[in-house]
């Protein structure tokens, strides 16, 4: 069926190929991706579209001995096929299976497990530099950094050092024009200019063999006119921002021409100190649908093998807490001129393309700049507004330091809304938000909230953005539990009891109330438990704590984050603080390692997080109470 791929044993006879069989082997990558899609939701168009790029590379360097480092990683698809894992391929992004991201376990190809934008021209660079200090000077390094990544303030952090070392490296900037929602900000701007080069559209030949007739060496005017060349050269050619930093720029060049591209890689192998390769692709190349809406085809659900084109998911029934949490927003957007909201280049995950549209002046994609988006937010709570900071768990630990300076120390009303916090399913441990817990509550000023039911959301935010204090609030990617019961108001540092109950007490921090009732009801015949929708983890309810301690035969503390400095554990400070015994407590979360990609529900079983995995527990507690009364 893919008779190139299927014979590939690692990227090597790659490089004997013909412009022909990179072609078919192009052809045979594109079907692989199109038939994973009618299995399961993946990484899509990104992948489509650097499917030639991934040859050219692979065919022109040995990533064996050299270095390759693919930005952010979600685009490493063709490269994990041709680089000896074609037959696994079927696995990826399922547990056990391969990874949708690079993972040096898989592979020696892979140098990195990433997933967060940013960081390759830094670890290329960083390689270059350890490869010449242990004396391997002849390995190449490269990174391929797209242009949605290319603004993160890291990228310019590396440039900037990377002109100064003046150290052998090649940048490739995979310009597809698309972050995953159309790309924004001035570099934008500046990379379509640059696109309308004559050098890419094919007019500069003329111009370049002129420059290339002005010497290099020779006396004053001649080095004056070298100099001269040089400007022009940037000027005309388009590429001064990154000219002016050291690096020398090249291109834009067709990205799907795979036989320009092996002769222009050739080149900058070649090419001593650092240069920057413009790399023009389409996302979604070679599937229409794809091609047409790359927003939706970023990773879009399992195709319907029938009738080809992606369908919508079934769903649970639920709305997603991102919905009910992007509803509240534009409730209070509404209400308040002064509410603003900024994402990170995370609009469609986040649902916010609504906001996007009803608001234009009070919502602010900053692009793939995290931390820029919470400083860029203290400024403008400072200034008066009441901005919310909309960006997925894992994603705002880039901004863990303006956290702590723009916003904590100044003790401003910032508030967070922190997606996909918990596990997220078959992205793994590169995108798994479960560290907020910890890094949210370490500040002082911060209220840490979590609703625990798609009801709690409204009054959450609300109360919030009327916090004179800076707040956040953070749910899992997941239907929101639709939880009836008569809620008490949100009052600062209050938990709500939404089971009465005197043989144990399940005190539950967010979205995993459904499964601690789930585990409660199931139980009934067995033992009465107290369940608490904890609310805020800092600051706790204390009176709730000497309750459960007190009151209680055994306490468990539930959360969908990780053990080491959660919700459990601040339990536990106050617990000590106030000189109760916690000998009757266990804290119900994520262990202290990096938990593997798979489907949420299983990895919540995996980790005892289920309902009946709650249950269990409580049983254990059961048990040994009556040992220790024995
Ligand atoms: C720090 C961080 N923020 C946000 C994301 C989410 N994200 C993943 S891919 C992507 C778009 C990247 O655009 P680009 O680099 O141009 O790659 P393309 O998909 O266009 O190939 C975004 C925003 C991330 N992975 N890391
Ligand atoms: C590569 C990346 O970081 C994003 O594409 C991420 O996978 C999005 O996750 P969701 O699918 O949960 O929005
Ligand atoms: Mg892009």
């Amino acid at each position: 069926m893919h008779p190139l791929l299927s014979k590939l044993s690692s990227a090597e006879p790659l490089k004997d190929f013909s412009t022909a069989e990179l072609n078919q082997a192009a052809d045979e990558i594109r079907d692989v991706l199109c038939n994973l899609l009618e299995t399961r939701t993946a990484h899509f168009a990104s992948n489509l579209g650097v499917v030639e790029l991934c040859l050219a590379l692979h065919s022109t360097f040995d990533f064996r001995k050299d270095r390759l480092i693919w930005d952010t990683g979600h685009q490493v698809y063709p490269h994990k096929l041709v680089t000896g894992r074609y037959a696994e391929f079927s696995s990826i992004r399922t547990q056990g299976g391969l990874m949708g991201y690079p993972n040096p376990q898989e592979s020696e190809y892979d140098l990195f497990m990433t997933g967060h934008a940013g960081c390759s021209v830094s670890t290329a660079l960083g390689l270059r530099s350890g490869d010449d200090l242990m004396g391997e000077p002849e390995r190449k390094s490269v990174a391929v950094i797209g242009d949605g990544a290319l603004p993160s303030g890291i990228v310019f952090e590396a440039l900037n050092n990377a002109g100064f070392l003046a150290k052998d490296l090649v940048v490739i900037l995979n310009d597809n024009k698309m972050s995953i929602c159309p790309r924004v900000g001035a570099l934008a701007g500046y990379l379509d200019r640059l696109r309308s080069n004559p050098f890419y559209t094919g007019l500069k030949t003329e111009v370049v063999r002129a420059l290339n007739h002005v010497p290099v060496f020779g006396d004053p005017a001649e080095r004056l006119l070298a100099q001269m060349k040089e400007g022009v050269k940037a000027g005309v050619l388009g590429g001064m921002l990154f000219e002016e930093l050291g690096l020398r720029y090249i291109g834009p060049i067709d990205g799907h021409d795979v036989g320009l591209m092996k002769k222009y890689l050739a080149m900058v192998k070649t090419m001593p100190g650092p240069v920057l390769l413009h790399v023009v692709t389409e996302k979604g190349h070679g599937y229409k649908p794809a091609a047409e809406d790359p927003v939706y085809f970023h990773t879009p659900p399992a195709f319907d093998a029938n009738s080809g084109p992606a369908v919508a998911n079934a769903g649970s029934g639920q709305p997603p807490y991102t919905s009910a949490v992007r509803d509240a927003i534009l409730r209070a957007m509404d209400d308040n001129p002064k509410v603003t909201v900024m994402t990170a280049a995370m609009c469609q995950g986040t649902k916010m393309e609504p906001v996007r549209e009803r608001f234009p002046d009070r919502f602010f994609d900053v692009g793939i700049c995290e931390s820029h988006a919470v400083a860029f937010a203290a400024g403008q709570c400072k200034a008066g507004m009441r901005p919310i900071v909309n960006i997925y768990s894992t994603f705002l630990q880039r901004s863990y330091d303006q956290i702590f300076q723009e916003v904590a120390l100044q003790d401003l009303p910032v508030v967070f809304t922190l997606d996909r916090a918990g596990l997220t399913g078959p992205d793994g441990p590169t995108h798994h938000g479960v560290y907020d817990i910890g890094y949210m509550r370490l500040f002082p000023n911060i209220a840490v909230m979590a609703p625990a039911y798609a009801g709690e959301v409204e009054p959450m935010l609300q109360f919030a953005l009327q916090h004179d204090h800076p707040s956040s609030l953070r749910y899992p990617k997941t239907s929101g539990f639709d939880f009836q019961h008569l809620p008490s108001p949100i009052e600062l540092g209050r938990s709500e009891t939404v089971r009465e109950g005197t043989d144990g007490t399940l005190i539950v921090f967010g979205a995993l109330l459904d499964a601690a009732m789930e585990a409660a009801q199931s139980l009934a015949g067995e033992m009465n438990l107290k369940v608490v929708n904890a609310r805020f983890a800092k600051p706790l309810d204390r009176q709730m704590i000497v309750d459960a301690l007190s009151d209680s035969p055994f306490c468990l503390t539930i959360e969908e984050g990780t053990l080491p400095g959660g919700f459990g554990s601040a339990v536990l400070e106050v617990a000590n603080e106030l000189g109760l015994d916690t000998r009757s407590l266990k804290r119900l979360g994520l262990p202290d390692l990096f938990v593997e990609h798979g489907k949420r529900e299983d990895l919540l079983d995996q980790t005892g997080l289920s309902a009946e995995k709650i249950a269990a527990s409580c049983r254990e507690m059961v048990a040994s109470e009556l040992e220790s009364r024995n």
